[in-house]
């Protein structure tokens, strides 16, 4: 069959492509192989950020006694669970293929593979797509080869998220962004937690300070945190895991990052190095001569935003418009934990890698007049070179939406002296900007 454009793989950036070009006229053949949509809505950020709002309530909760009298909380898992299944539609992706097909695309179930140029497979059907085709296959949960771990009923973030009891105790292998938002919502309903991370720190690839405050909330919390710290062996006796011969815990959660859906795709046939872990795209989102790749695949930040901003650079590219290429100097990134680490553009290593003159500016939110109200902790930290902002971080209660006067601050290169001249309205979160720049 021939058509315009193929996409394999439905997630949120072969979604952003494929619906755009429909809508725009071309005849599109979106694959996917599990559910429309792909992990964001079904196992990743949606049902996720659900958990945790939950989870911040009851914490909020616990807060009264602090502010305002006596609250009995008796927290209960059963909403939590009811709250996935809302909005994950009980994982059933039937809006979203509408979505599309709605738009005039047509949707293939099935795992598509590139058995020629500007050609897909899909069981035995083939299509040949006169403009080209676009990888958008995203990622799956790594899983490290830990003895006696294979064939034991571990969890991944799937199952994690589909959760319908609340284990007794969770041990959590990763302390980055899945690691953390979970280990706190678990800890939060009454889970014993206890969190394995293999590097120095927590959110290993954000500031140091993140990792810290976070650590120091997580044990304030009762979470056990454990850095420096890996799972050598682990076995499973029935009742439960046991880790590295003295750790028990009913559940075992891998969250080690995760790994390109890009085995068996046939990226060789188009030129492209099939043992690469990522596809490297340029700034048109690029990889061959009639393909494209958005999304995880693409290594530029494993994020539903990057996905779909490269998904609309995609598909300008496509249409033969014009416009800007894909610019990550302001990449934001917020983990929803409690404090929220919200975090934009280069850290302060990276910062002094790339250039001489790097200056930094920190406040603490307890010299913040609407922190010590809130009694809240958590920092700013601005990075500055050459008279910009070039990146920042905003840990504390809603740090990412805090952090998005900073995206606007990096993104648009807005000079340093000019944010010291502005005015800040008081008493709120984000006039910490000002204190920490004078
Ligand atoms: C627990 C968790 C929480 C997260 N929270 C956030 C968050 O708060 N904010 C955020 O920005 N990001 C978050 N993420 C990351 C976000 O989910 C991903 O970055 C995003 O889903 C990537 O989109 P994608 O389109 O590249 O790939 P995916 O969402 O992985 O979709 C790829 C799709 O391709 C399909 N596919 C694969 N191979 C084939 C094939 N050969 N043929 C057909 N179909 C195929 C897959 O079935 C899948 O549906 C989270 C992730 C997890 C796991
Ligand atoms: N709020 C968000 O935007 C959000 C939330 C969840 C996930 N995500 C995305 O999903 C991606 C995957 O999340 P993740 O938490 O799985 O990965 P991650 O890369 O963020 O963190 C993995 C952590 O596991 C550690 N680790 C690696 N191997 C280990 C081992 N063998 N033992 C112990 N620790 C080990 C690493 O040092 C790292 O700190 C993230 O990078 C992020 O892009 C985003």
């Amino acid at each position: 069959m021939d058509v315009d454009v193929v996409v394999i793989g439905m997630g949120p950036g072969g979604e952003e492509v494929a619906g755009s070009l429909a809508a725009a006229g071309l005849s599109v053949v979106g694959i996917e192989n599990n559910l429309v949509g792909g992990e964001c809505p079904y196992w990743g950020c949606i049902p996720s950020k659900a958990m945790v709002r939950a989870g911040d309530v009851l914490a909020e909760g616990r807060r009264v006694p602090r502010f305002a009298g006596s609250a009995d909380i008796e927290a209960s898992w059963a909403p939590v669970a009811g709250r996935v299944r809302e909005v994950t539609s009980a994982w059933d992706d039937g809006a979203a293929a509408e979505r599309f097909t709605g738009k005039g695309g047509r949707l293939v179930r099935g795992a598509g593979r590139i058995t020629g140029p500007k050609e897909v497979t899909v069981g035995d059907e083939v299509f040949r797509a006169r403009r080209g085709v676009v990888i958008a296959t995203g990622t799956a949960p790594a899983v490290p080869p830990i003895d006696g771990l294979e064939g034991t009923p571990y969890w991944t973030n799937r199952e994690a998220i589909e959760a319908e009891n609340l284990p007794e105790s969770l041990a959590v292998l990763g302390g980055g962004a899945i690691g953390c938002e979970l280990a706190q919502v678990f800890a939060r309903f009454g889970t014993r937690v206890t969190i394995l991370e293999a590097g120095p720190r927590l959110l290993s690839l954000e500031e140091p300070e993140s990792g810290e405050l976070l650590r120091s909330t997580f044990e304030n919390e009762g979470i056990d945190v454990r850095v420096n710290a890996k799972a050598e062996r682990v076995r499973h006796d029935g009742d439960g895991f046991v880790i590295n011969d003295d750790l028990r815990a009913e559940r075992f959660l891998v969250a080690v990052g995760r790994r390109t859906n890009l085995a068996g795709l046939g990226l060789g046939v188009v030129g492209l190095d099939e043992g690469a872990r990522f596809v490297e795209v340029d700034d048109r989102m690029r990889a061959a001569d009639g393909v494209w790749a958005v999304g995880d695949v693409t290594g530029k930040g494993a994020f539903t935003h990057v996905a779909v901003y490269q998904g609309r650079v995609a598909t300008r590219d496509i249409l033969g418009e014009d416009g800007p290429g894909a610019d990550y100097q302001a990449l934001p990134r917020v983990t929803f934990t409690d404090p929220e680490i919200g975090a934009v553009g280069l850290t302060e290593r990276q910062a002094r890698e790339r250039y001489a003159d790097v200056r930094v500016h920190t406040t603490d939110l307890a010299n913040n007049s609407r922190g010590w109200l809130h009694r809240a902790e958590g920092f700013l930290k601005l990075i500055e070179s050459e008279g910009r902002l070039v990146g920042a971080t905003s840990a504390g209660p809603m740090g990412g939406e805090i952090l998005g006067a900073l995206a606007v601050a990096v993104h648009g290169e807005v000079p340093v002296e000019r944010l010291r001249q502005m005015i800040y309205a008081f008493p709120t979160f984000h006039r910490a900007i000002d204190a920490a720049l004078l």
